[in-house]
């Protein structure tokens, strides 16, 4: 049978379905038709599932494939899967998605090589006061230059990392044409994006030359929300997520209310063996992120893997950035940068504070804002990234933070209105 034949014997059978959908899941399926048949099946008959966070059998298909209503049905409220690029990158401007990055070849052998290594270990971690451990395992990578080259400032075989202090191992000899790969990619992405609306972006050009090993053995095994933290990277950083074997979904969510409504809409974003995703500026700042824990496998366990997912998430450190972080005026423990994005009032402004109180459980206030103007100046003599003085705080709000907008419109048009008065 040829491909038009079977195309029309599938639209007749799925008319609800778009054309390019069917022969995308076509194609996906090596041109069998039988197999077609069977995901679609499949899909159609868990379609009654009312389970809030549905895991179709196919998900590399377009956001489309099954229709508006029936996918509102599926996710449940505010769960929306974002299939495609163009979905994934029209929806959250601060994320891009590449899908089969590296040659096929590489990224089977590095995800042998990951899981050959076995070094990956358990995290500890407080929340709330309460000893935690989590459910995947992690550890540290760098390469030969960074390890040099931040040798004093940034010290990665010590490095504390959510409570813990782990050794780093090298880069062989594949992690080190992916760092080079993956620089490339994104030197070019930031030459295309409008860096105006993220000003703090570190100017230094971004390096991948250390990373995070995130090993999850089963589908069970996840990470909690989180936005990464912004103290080693400073604001507006770049990270970039690669990941191997098992097909997980990454989840999104802002951290704040969208206008008019109350709970933000939660993202799911598949990402299969070799995809790609790059988190820019803004993104740590406006939403967390999490790998869920899966109710069942989302489409076959990976021919290498099984269920393991790996995944290697690469930040930037630059040492200039980590030699100013303040210690606590209280009791000089260093400090954890963060940004206030509870209340509409506060929402944008960057500050420190000691990070005794989630690393040792202790009730130090230590405090200061966050001011990143020396900084991006390049000036490298005496200054600091903080100040006393909220006058001086580095604040960013996003352009989409309507709720934000209007309050500052609102504000200013009272603050006028007062002058005026005043003045009168
Ligand atoms: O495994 C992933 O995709 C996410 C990893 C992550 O968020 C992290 O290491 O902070
Ligand atoms: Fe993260």
């Amino acid at each position: 049978m040829d491909t038009q034949t079977k195309l029309s014997l599938l639209k007749k059978s799925y008319p609800e379905v778009n054309q390019e959908v069917l022969l995308e899941l076509l194609l996906s399926c090596g041109g069998s038709f039988k197999r077609t048949v069977l995901l679609l099946n499949e899909q159609f008959d868990n379609e009654d599932t009312s389970s809030a966070f549905h895991t179709p059998s196919y998900q590399s298909s377009l956001n489309d494939l099954w229709g508006s209503n029936k996918r509102q049905k599926i996710e449940g409220s505010g769960n929306i899967m974002l299939y495609t690029k163009e979905s994934i990158e029209a929806t959250i401007p601060y994320v891009s998605y590449h899908k089969s990055f590296l040659p096929a070849e590489l990224a089977d052998r590095v995800l042998k090589y990951l899981l050959g290594l076995d070094i990956c270990t358990f995290n500890e971690f407080y929340i709330a006061g309460k000893k935690c451990i989590s459910t995947h395992k992690t550890c540290l990578m760098t390469s030969e230059d960074f390890a040099e080259e931040s040798a004093g400032t940034v010290n990665m075989n010590n490095f504390y990392i959510r409570g813990n202090t782990k050794k780093s191992i090298r880069y062989n000899s594949d992690l080190t044409v992916i760092q080079s790969l993956i620089q490339d990619l994104v030197h070019e992405m930031l030459t295309q994006r409008d860096l105006s609306k993220t000003p703090f972006h570190n100017r230094r050009p971004w390096n991948g030359g250390s990373l995070v090993c995130n090993r999850y053995d089963s589908i069970k095994s996840s990470l909690d929300w989180h936005s990464d933290r912004l103290t080693f990277m400073g604001p507006h950083p770049v990270i970039v997520s690669l990941s191997f074997g098992c097909t997980r979904y990454f989840r999104l969510r802002k951290i704040h209310p969208h206008k008019g409504s109350n709970l933000p809409p939660v993202y799911n974003i598949p990402v299969p063996h070799n995809t790609l995703l790059i988190m820019y500026g803004g993104c740590q700042e406006e939403y967390k992120h999490c790998v869920a824990p899966l109710p069942s496998i989302i489409d076959c366990p990976h021919p290498i893997s099984g269920e393991t997912r790996i995944n290697l998430t690469y930040r930037h450190y630059d040492p200039e950035w980590i030699s100013r972080i303040p210690t606590c005026p209280e009791c000089s423990e260093p400090m954890t940068l963060r940004r206030m994005f509870k209340k509409v009032e506060n929402r944008g402004k960057y500050y420190w504070s000691c990070s005794a109180q989630t690393s040792k459980n202790s009730e130090c206030k230590g405090f200061y804002w966050a001011k990143f103007d020396d900084y991006l100046e390049g000036k490298l003599k005496d200054y600091t990234l903080f100040s006393k003085d909220e006058d001086e705080c580095s604040q960013w709000i996003a352009e989409d933070d309507w709720v934000k907008l209007d309050y500052l419109k609102k504000y200013y048009k009272d603050l006028l209105l007062q002058r005026k008065k005043n003045s009168e």
